[in-house]
């Protein structure tokens, strides 16, 4: 295969383990052994279990009893910190406030949802300079997600130098545009649902928007689309996050490493989730590395600014920005992609 030629994932039915530990190494001989181990990984499937971390077992413990006990509270409550009253897209996520995921209006994804994003330079960048993460009263929530928070952030840096090193690039490469990245985390909680059947969406199938996402589920329910167009189970795997490839890396790569669509489904009993969407700064201009370009192509990714790439896709998504967005308080970026124009599909159809 030229280098050139985009990915094509394999037909796995299950995930590769990628032990990161030697991506704390001071070595960078150590450090590359870790990183082909990733490069192996994503360019079969997009999507991987990651062992050897670093992360404390207190810190998911933590954020695991702080996030139950949030959801216990009636309805009501919650939408004290409902998400359309925030300025830098933070807060509660009641059933049916996006309309991306499900594809049936009348039956929206069973599932509801706490955003945590950074103070300013946020998400809502462009049109709010100034604004703060909306947080409940519960002063041990804030603790504990926010020390989830900072930990994801470092995992992504360490992990943003090893996919540098997995691409043969300067390790710096993408850290070097990481210092306030918009990047969120998203405490989802799936309703239990003993009838489930199997065509009851969680979230349906589409792709990340970032470079990569860190996630910890707690039960059974993801599903991953391979090379061959099925959808294989992602079961827990003790000790693990699952990492998958966003929109961002398929761009920067021109396509080496594809977003890899993935989809929840028949949730039979209560799921939280706990995806960390790895982003960079938000002007980051977001263009395939001329590595990866033949000079004769003309490449399908028009860069793209990072920040408003994500901007572009969360108004598309989300009621409260729509309607922000006909009452012309938002609107979107330039050059917007529709959604659905990265991963495997778009890859097939384009
Ligand atoms: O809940 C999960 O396991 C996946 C969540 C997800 O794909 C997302 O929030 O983008
Ligand atoms: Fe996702």
């Amino acid at each position: 295969m030229s280098v050139f030629e985009k990915t094509v994932h394999k037909a796995f039915t299950e995930l590769p383990i990628v032990d990161i530990s030697l991506l704390f190494s001071d070595d960078l001989n150590k450090r590359e052994i870790a990183a082909s181990s990733l490069d192996k990984a994503v360019r079969e499937t997009g999507f991987l279990y990651l062992k050897g971390h670093q992360i404390a077992p207190s810190l998911i413990n933590d954020l695991k009893e702080v996030v139950k006990e949030y959801f216990k509270q009636d309805q009501n409550s919650k939408m004290k910190n409902y998400i359309g009253l925030s300025k830098n897209h933070s807060g509660y996520v009641p059933r049916g406030e996006e309309g991306f995921y499900s594809t049936d209006s009348q039956k929206p994804d069973l599932k509801e949802a706490y955003d945590i994003g950074p103070d300013s330079p946020s998400l809502m960048a462009r049109f709010e300079k100034e604004a703060f993460t909306q947080w409940p009263k519960d002063g041990a929530f804030k603790k504990s997600v926010s020390a989830y928070y900072n930990a994801m952030l470092e995992l992504s840096r360490v992990l943003f130098q090893g996919f540098a090193l997995a691409l043969k690039l300067p390790e710096n490469t993408f850290t070097q545009y990481l210092t306030t990245p918009p990047s969120q985390l998203r405490l989802i909680h799936y309703f239990d649902n003993p009838e489930a059947e199997e065509s009851d969406s969680g979230i349906g199938a589409h792709t990340d928007y970032e470079f990569f996402t860190i996630l910890l589920p707690t039960a059974p329910g993801l599903q991953v689309l391979n090379g061959a167009n099925e959808w294989i189970n992602v079961p827990l795997v003790e000790d693990c996050f699952v990492i998958n490839i966003g929109d961002m890396m398929e761009q920067v790569s021109n396509g080496q490493y594809v977003a890899t669509s993935h989809r929840v489904r028949q949730v039979k009993e209560e799921r939280y989730s706990f995806p960390f969407f790895s982003s960079l700064d938000y002007e980051t201009v977001v263009a395939p590395i001329s590595k990866f370009v033949d000079k004769q192509e003309v490449s399908s990714y028009e860069p793209i600014i990072c920040g408003d790439h994500l901007l572009a896709q969360t108004i598309q998504t989300f009621s409260y920005l729509k309607e922000k967005s006909a009452r012309g308080e938002v609107n979107l970026p330039e050059n917007s992609r529709s959604l659905l124009s990265f991963g495997q599909a778009a890859i097939k159809e384009g």
